[in-house]
């Protein structure tokens, strides 16, 4: 990959930020401290640094037992990775606090180092449980706007400063650490993918336009969760498995990486809807996934790809947060899929929805 013909990470901001001549430069300034810290993680990934496949012998990834606010034990690249973010990020002045998967309460910047005017929002470790078995993982984060008086009065940030919905969003990405490492994120102009050239240590621009396809014929969803699953969903991923003699007229292929973020990327590079949606399988859990710092800024990038993003019932970017750390039902993906998927949970339900002759395009519907 020579640089000679592509745009680096920092050039495409700067063209970015011409859009607004009045922009200060802060938000580039901090999504550069960002990119930094996720090629910071991606190195401790690759060189399996505390865990992972390269972790020493004799090192258990799982730290102590330590758990996190969700319940889960953290892995030590959880905790390294939120200590990356959040190191990385608090010096400069950019931001007026933190908030993280791995920290029950937002992050203050520490004196002496100034308060800025955005709050970054982030999952340091996606996918965690497969770092031991060298499967993709990632980060995820959203970067948002910190309330007129937090940036006025420079005060300690609380919860309530970062329940805005997804639609308020300044930026949000993601990292992935597969073969390659990349950087894909969206200003709120499109999306665009960087990546890591292994030798320079700079992301490049190499998917400029980022486009999720309308249509697709794949699906992610763990179905060992489908006893658990509402009607609506059942009856969209059995109508799926129908394939080409059932109510869709094609066949479909299923995918699980348990890794969001890799699910993300395979979705904006080739198309296909990903789900976790609410379930009964726990009544106190609405869905798997977390609002803030996983369905947001997911949401956002599949929003900006022409892609969709929501709940099931409800885009998810309208979606008024009410905790930091609150779980979410997640349907994202091809365009055309989500809708219908939301469709199906507008539509009465209908016991007989995985009956071919019921179903839709049958003997019995027009
Ligand atoms: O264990 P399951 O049900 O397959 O869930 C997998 C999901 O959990 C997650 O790993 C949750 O993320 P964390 O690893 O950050 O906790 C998602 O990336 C993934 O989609
Ligand atoms: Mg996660
Ligand atoms: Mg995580």
């Amino acid at each position: 990959m020579s640089l000679s013909n592509r745009s680096t990470l920092t050039q495409y901001l700067i063209e970015q930020r011409r859009r607004f001549p009045s922009a200060s430069g802060d938000l580039n300034a901090l999504l550069l401290e960002v990119a930094l810290a996720c090629k910071s993680i991606a190195r401790a990934v690759a060189f399996g640094e505390l865990g992972g496949v390269m972790g020493d012998p004799g090192v258990d990834a799982v730290q102590g037992g330590a758990v996190n606010v969700q319940g889960e034990v953290q892995k030590k690249l959880d905790v390294l990775s939120n200590d990356v973010f959040v190191r990385m990020n608090e010096w400069a002045g950019h931001l007026a606090g933190m908030a993280s998967e791995e920290m029950e309460a937002p992050a203050q910047i520490p004196a002496p180092y100034p308060r800025g005017k955005y709050l970054l929002v982030f999952d340091p470790l996606d996918g965690s449980s497969n770092i031991d078995v060298n499967v993709s993982v990632g980060s995820v984060f959203s970067i948002l706007r910190a309330p007129e008086d937090v940036i006025e009065s420079g005060r300690d940030v609380v919860e309530a400063d970062f329940l805005q919905p997804g639609a308020a969003q300044v930026a949000a990405g993601y990292a992935i650490y597969g073969p390659t490492t990349m950087l894909v994120l969206s200003v709120g102009n499109g999306v665009a993918g960087f990546t890591l050239h292994p030798n320079l240590g700079e992301f490049v621009l190499t998917h400029p336009d980022i486009q999720v396809p309308p249509d697709t014929r794949e699906f992610a969803i763990n179905a060992s969760n489908s006893r658990f699953w509402e009607p609506p969903v059942k009856r969209y991923v059995d109508e799926c498995l129908a394939g080409a003699t059932g109510p869709r007229g094609k066949d479909f292929n299923m995918r699980w990486i348990a890794s969001m973020v890799a699910e993300a990327h395979r979705i904006l590079m080739r198309g296909g809807v990903f789900m976790y949606p609410r379930d009964t399988k726990d009544p106190s859990k609405p869905g798997r996934l977390r609002l803030l710092y996983e369905a947001n800024p997911i949401g956002f990038i599949m929003e900006q790809a022409g892609g969709r993003a929501s709940t099931g019932r409800q885009p998810v970017l309208g979606v008024k947060p009410t905790g930091l750390h609150q779980r979410i039902g997640l349907v994202f993906g091809s365009r055309h899929e989500v809708e219908r998927i939301e469709r199906y949970h507008h539509e009465p339900v209908k016991n007989d929805f995985n009956t071919p002759l019921f179903a839709e395009r049958s003997l019995f519907r027009n």
